[in-house]
């Protein structure tokens, strides 16, 4: 960020000409609640026209498969246009993490999610981790608690499968024995303990136990290697976006565009028959969905928070872009950092060190839903305890259906276009 001396308030070009025509009127003339025609507005540069999205996109709303895996670009760590351009801050030592409580939350698309709540040791705030799919478990949730009783570990969400009434356990164990199964239970046992909406488990025949909930209060295993690298985004926080309908971004529509992805059927096994993918397809709201972990960070506004975000969207509207705005207000272009975001991967088992290595021998790493290159270095943390292997670029509905959806408007055209141009985002296809 600029030194700007103490008291200055730092000034630069306003993009947009001053509107030469409000000089020698009255008031009452001025109509200051008029805006120049759009063809004198500053418009965005064609660099962000819907031209640019590749035709096969995955995203496209027709003719998608049920089964269509968002197109993704392997990550060569750490790649050279990411490295030579200003490093993104890294943090000496990841902050601490624990996840406080969980719920399963039904959505209104038909699909369930476990929103867990964060806290830390950095900050006040409740970030947040939306887990979609039965894999991915928060450690710091399932550890025991001194002095709690199994009621309690319900109340704050560390239980497998889903709560019913008259459950009296959070524990594999236990509800083992209620069920009158006497070894451990197969894997997909557990599975079905994990299906949405299941009632009690009924007894399960005797199999091999795949060994994941053999350490009772500490159940995190890992991801199944047959689902691939699984998919993070890491989200800021955006009111006006997500909540209040804002066309200024796309963040609300990023959100959306995360759960849509993380919802979709776990792929089908190549060797599976093509007469059961096709009928697997026609039931498709029945397949297990491959999962992932929207972490959701309260870094309003970029870091800013919303009352200066507010300020930065009237400079935006006297003719700065997102980036001068933030300057202007003293804060940096981006005041973000991701060290909660990797602290939350790994209580989530997300880290190289739990995903262990593929057939090959490969560290395992994570599919990252972005077009920042800030965030892919990053969230990889001081000592890359998670690995970036995949990037799933996220590309404007607008631009994918031809204009038929997604959020449009002068407004978000600019702010795509500075992301671009200043940010150095990935959005070129
Ligand atoms: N200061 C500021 N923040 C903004 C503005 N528009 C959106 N934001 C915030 O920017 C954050 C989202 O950042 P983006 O730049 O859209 O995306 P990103 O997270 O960097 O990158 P992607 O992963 O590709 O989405 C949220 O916290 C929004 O509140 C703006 O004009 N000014």
């Amino acid at each position: 960020m600029p030194d700007y001396p103490a008291h200055a308030s730092p000034a630069f070009p306003a993009a947009a000409p001053p509107r030469p025509e409000l000089r020698d009127r009255t008031v009452s003339e001025l109509r200051l609640n008029d805006r120049p025609p759009l063809q004198q507005q500053e418009v965005a540069p064609p660099l962000v026209s819907p031209a640019v999205t590749p035709p096969d996109s995955p995203f496209h709303a027709g003719g998608q498969r049920p089964d269509r895996q968002p197109r993704s670009i392997p990550v060569s760590s750490p790649s050279p246009s990411e490295t030579e351009e200003e490093p993104p801050t890294l943090l000496q030592r990841l902050p601490k993490v624990w996840c406080e409580v969980r719920a399963r939350i039904p959505t209104t698309t038909g699909q369930e999610m476990f929103l867990h709540l964060y806290h830390n040791d950095v900050d006040e705030k409740e970030h947040l981790a939306i887990v979609f799919g039965p894999h991915i478990r928060s450690r710091s949730l399932d550890a025991p608690r001194p002095g709690e009783t199994e009621r309690d570990r319900m109340i704050r969400g560390a239980y497998v499968g889903t709560l019913f009434p008259g459950r009296t356990s959070s524990r594999v164990e236990q509800i083992r024995k209620d069920a009158g199964v006497s070894s451990r239970p197969s894997a997909g046992y557990l599975s079905a303990l994990n299906a949405p909406g299941h009632g009690p488990p009924s007894p399960a025949p005797s199999e091999q136990a795949d060994g994941r909930e053999e350490e009772e209060g500490d159940i995190a295993g890992s991801y199944p290697l047959e689902l691939g690298p699984p998919m993070v985004r890491i989200h800021s926080e955006c009111y006006t976006g997500e909540t209040v309908w804002s066309a200024r971004c796309d963040c609300g529509e990023q959100l959306d565009e995360a759960a849509r992805l993380m919802s979709l059927p776990a792929p089908t096994p190549a060797s599976t028959p093509s007469n059961e993918v096709s009928e697997l397809h026609a039931n498709s709201e029945r397949l297990p969905s491959c999962g992932g972990v929207i972490v959701y960070l309260r870094q309003e506004g970029r870091g800013i928070g919303l009352g200066e975000k507010l300020k930065a969207y009237n400079l935006q509207d006297l003719g700065h872009d997102t980036m001068e705005a933030n300057l202007l207000l003293r804060h940096p272009g981006d005041a973000r950092s991701y060290g909660l975001a990797t602290a939350m991967l790994l209580d989530l088992g997300l880290d190289r060190k739990t995903l262990g290595q593929d057939h090959l021998g490969q560290d395992r790493g994570i599919k990252l839903l972005t077009n920042n290159p800030d965030k892919v270095r990053a969230v990889e943390g001081p000592n890359r305890e998670v690995k970036v292997i995949e990037r799933v670029p996220m590309v404007p509905l607008h631009w994918t259906t031809g204009g038929e959806k997604g959020v449009h408007g002068p407004e978000v055209e600019r702010y795509l276009a500075t992301k671009i141009e200043k940010f150095k985002h990935m959005l070129s296809g």
